[in-house]
């Protein structure tokens, strides 16, 4: 099969070598020439995936180029961009079109498949895929799986199955709004984890924030029309664990940072990457006041990232939250 994959970041980039080596011709779109030489003449792409040999891939800056005559074609841009990126992209009429963004629109709180609709794509056509996915790790080869989400039965089957390699090991899912609220959420959750391991605030409070954490975005998504069951599978608490867990996540480091007293800039100009719970936890937060839903953690988070209170605020206002039953 012939596959693409737009955005050659760290996803995007492990993604394609996930594909390639399932067996499949990969091409790998960029905005940068320099990039795209190092990956084809190096096999390298350092900057996103230091100290990984890629597989051959075709890397260019030419998007049709890269999606001519591809059966799926994977978006793996910041969920920021995704609107816009939309908008130039032409995709092929027949492929199936994968979001690998865990994020909302900022400004509408859109979810990824919601733009893809907006954009045209068929319902049919589009899929979404969450889970626990530390870029780096899945570079090195080591073991994961993953969730891919669609509302045809057919298309998740045909990107699982484009996507099973020996490491990597996805399921299907038909709760494609429960799978992207689930991927955009667990990122504040680790973003508030980072902030307790800033202040060194010990194991128990981290338990007690993923946990709370993954209630608030059950509840949410039960509002929304997701199927509470998602929240607690791969995309769900599998994502949680891996990306709270795990150094090598974005969010929990940018938190890390800002729990030891780094102003936010400086946070984020030492990030790797994309820190998608800074555009997307103020989203939540709206979403969730538009469904009566609350969200006391997920939405002291973009108050902290602004600015208008510490953390130790936002834990101050937790605790003292009047006591109630845990369901
Ligand atoms: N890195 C990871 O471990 C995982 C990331 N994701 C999700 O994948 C999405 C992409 O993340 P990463 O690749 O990790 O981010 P990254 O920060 O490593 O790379 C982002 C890429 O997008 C490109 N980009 C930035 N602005 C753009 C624009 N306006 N138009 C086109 N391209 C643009 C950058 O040049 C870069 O190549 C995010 O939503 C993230 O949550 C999902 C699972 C795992
Ligand atoms: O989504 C991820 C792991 O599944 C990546 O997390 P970060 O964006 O925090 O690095």
């Amino acid at each position: 099969m012939r596959v693409a994959v737009l955005g050659a970041g760290a996803f995007g980039t492990v993604l394609s070598l996930v594909f390639a080596d399932a067996g499949h011709e990969v091409r790998l779109c960029g905005r940068r020439a320099d990039q795209a030489d190092e990956i084809n003449e190096r096999r390298t792409n350092e900057r996103y995936l230091p100290g990984i040999e890629l597989p051959p891939i075709l890397a260019t800056t030419d998007q049709q180029l890269a999606t001519d005559g591809v059966e799926v074609v994977v978006l793996a841009v910041p969920a920021q961009t995704m609107r816009e990126n939309l908008q130039h992209w032409q995709l092929p009429a027949e492929a199936l079109i994968v979001s690998a963004a865990k994020g909302l629109e900022a400004e509408t709180g859109a979810r990824m498949s919601e733009l893809m609709l907006d954009a045209g794509i068929d319902a049919e056509r589009l899929a979404v895929i969450a889970g626990p996915n530390l870029a780096r790790e899945i570079g090195a080869r080591m073991p994961t799986a993953a969730v891919v989400a669609a509302y045809s039965n057919e298309t998740a089957v045909r990107v699982q199955r484009s996507l099973h390699s020996p490491y990597f090991r996805p399921y299907t899912n038909l709760d494609v709004v429960g799978c992207e609220l689930a991927g955009a959420a667990k990122n504040p959750i680790a973003l508030a984890v980072g902030m307790i391991i800033g202040r060194g605030l010990g194991d128990n409070l981290l338990g007690t924030v993923m946990s709370r954490g993954l209630a608030e975005a059950t509840r949410l998504g039960e509002a929304l029309g997701a199927d509470p069951h998602t929240f607690a599978g791969l995309a769900g608490t599998g994502d949680l664990v891996a990306t709270c867990y795990s150094p090598l996540s974005r969010n929990r480091s940018f938190g890390e940072r800002l729990g030891r007293g780094m102003p936010v800039a400086e946070a984020l100009a030492a990030s790797s990457g994309v820190v998608e719970a800074i555009p997307t936890s103020g989203s939540l937060a709206a979403l969730a006041d538009e469904v009566g839903v609350e969200l006391p953690i997920i939405s002291r988070i973009a108050p902290v990232i602004e600015g208008q209170i510490s953390p130790d605020e936002a834990l101050d206002a937790l605790m003292s939250r009047q006591v109630k039953p845990e369901r």
